[in-house]
C-alpha cells in the first residue's frame, strides 16, 4: 500500500454529545485512526465541536448570570476551550491505543487559530448549528428572547452562529514541523479558533468555522494526498432517503457539482462535506477526498468502501 499524508476530519459520532460519551467514543475513534498509522500513513486529525461549543457557551452564559464578575466569555474562547478538552481526550486515547500496539509516536494537540475575513458575508447570516437539539416548543422560547435558531437537517432545532470560511491557518508551520518529525497531530479542532488580523494582533471572531472546510484548508496547506471525512454514513447517496436512493462509491468533481445544484445533499450536514471534498480534490492533481464511516476508515483508504471524490 502506498503511504499517504492524510487529514482525518472526525464527525459528531466520533466524539459523542457529552463528556461521558466522549470518553467512551474516543477509544473507538483512536482504534480507527491507529489502524491507518499502523499502515504507515501520516495523519493529522481534525474534529467538530458543534455540541461541545454549544454546551460550553451555555455553561459560561449561565455562570456569568449568577457571577457577573467573571465577564462574558467570547465565542472564540468557547471554541478554544472545546479544542482543549476534546484534544485532551483524543490525544490520550490515541496514546493508549498506540502503546497497546507497541507503536512509539508522540501525539499532540495544537491549539489552532484560523484566520477569517471580517467582511465575510457569513457574519451577517448565521447558519452554523451548535449545541444540543431542541423541540419546536423549546426553540420558540429561545427565539422569543432573540436567539437565532434553525431546524437542523430533520433532526430537531438548534441555535445558530456565524460560520465564515477559513482563509489561512496561523499555526500551519508548527503542524508541518510536527508531521515532518513523524508525530501525530490533532489540529484545527472545531474548525479552528476564528480570528481576524488586526495589524500584529489576532482578534477572536464571534463564529464557529465548519470543520469540513477547515479540514480542507488544512489538508491543502500541508499538501495532503487525501482528506478523509468520517461521519455517520458509509457512503454518500443521491435521492437520500427518497425513492430511487443510490449510494455512490465514486463521485467525480463534475457530478458532485451537478448533484449539489440539484439539492441532493442536506445543508448543514452532507452539503458542507461535499463542498469541502470538492474544494480539496480540485485543488491539485492526484488529491482525493473520501467520505465514510469512522469504523470503515481503513477499508475506505484501501478502496473497499466509502465514497471517493476526485
Ligand atoms: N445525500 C446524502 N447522503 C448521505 N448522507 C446524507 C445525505 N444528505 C444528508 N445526509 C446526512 O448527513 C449526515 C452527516 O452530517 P452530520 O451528521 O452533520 O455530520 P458530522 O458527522 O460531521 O457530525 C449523515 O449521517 C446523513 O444522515
Ligand atoms: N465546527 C464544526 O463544524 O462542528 P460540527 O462538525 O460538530 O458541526
Amino acid at each position: 500500500m502506498v503511504k499517504k499524508r492524510i487529514v482525518i476530519a472526525l464527525g459528531g459520532n466520533a466524539l459523542g454529545k457529552n463528556l461521558h460519551e466522549q470518553m467512551l467514543a474516543v477509544r473507538e475513534t483512536a482504534k480507527a485512526i491507529v489502524d491507518l498509522v499502523e499502515e504507515g500513513h501520516e495523519v493529522v486529525i481534525s474534529h467538530g465541536n458543534g455540541p461541545q461549543v454549544g454546551m460550553i457557551q451555555k455553561a459560561m452564559d449561565s455562570l456569568i448570570k449568577n457571577e457577573p464578575q467573571y465577564g462574558k466569555v467570547p465565542l472564540s474562547v468557547c471554541v478554544a476551550m472545546s479544542q482543549g478538552y476534546i484534544g485532551y481526550d483524543l490525544q490520550n486515547a490515541l496514546r493508549e491505543t498506540l502503546l497497546e500496539r507497541s507503536i512509539v509516536k508522540p501525539v499532540s494537540t495544537v491549539i489552532t487559530q484560523v484566520i477569517v475575513d471580517e467582511k465575510d458575508k457569513a457574519f451577517e447570516n448565521p447558519t452554523k448549528p451548535i449545541g444540543s437539539f431542541m423541540t419546536k416548543e423549546e426553540a420558540q422560547v429561545l427565539m422569543d428572547k432573540g436567539v437565532k435558531v434553525i431546524e437542523d437537517a430533520g433532526r430537531g432545532y438548534r441555535r445558530i452562529v456565524a460560520s465564515p470560511k477559513p482563509v489561512d491557518i496561523v499555526e500551519i508551520d508548527t503542524i508541518r514541523t510536527l508531521l515532518d518529525a513523524g508525530q501525530i497531530v490533532i489540529a484545527g479542532g472545531g474548525g479552528g479558533i476564528p480570528v481576524m488580523v488586526r495589524g500584529n494582533r489576532l482578534k477572536g471572531a464571534k463564529a464557529v468555522i465548519d470543520k469540513d472546510f477547515a479540514s480542507s484548508t488544512l489538508a491543502q496547506l500541508i499538501d495532503a494526498d487525501c482528506l478523509i471525512i468520517l461521519t455517520a454514513v458509509e457512503k454518500v447517496a443521491i435521492h437520500f432517503r427518497k425513492p430511487g436512493e443510490r449510494w455512490l462509491s465514486d463521485l467525480s468533481i463534475n457530478d458532485a457539482k451537478a448533484y449539489m445544484k440539484e439539492g441532493h445533499f442536506a445543508p448543514g450536514s452532507m452539503l458542507p462535506k461535499i463542498e469541502a471534498a470538492v474544494e480539496f480534490a480540485e485543488s491539485a492533481k492526484d488529491r482525493f477526498a473520501l467520505i465514510t464511516l469512522l469504523e470503515k476508515a481503513k477499508e475506505g483508504i484501501a478502496g473497499k468502501t466509502g465514497t471517493v471524490i476526485k
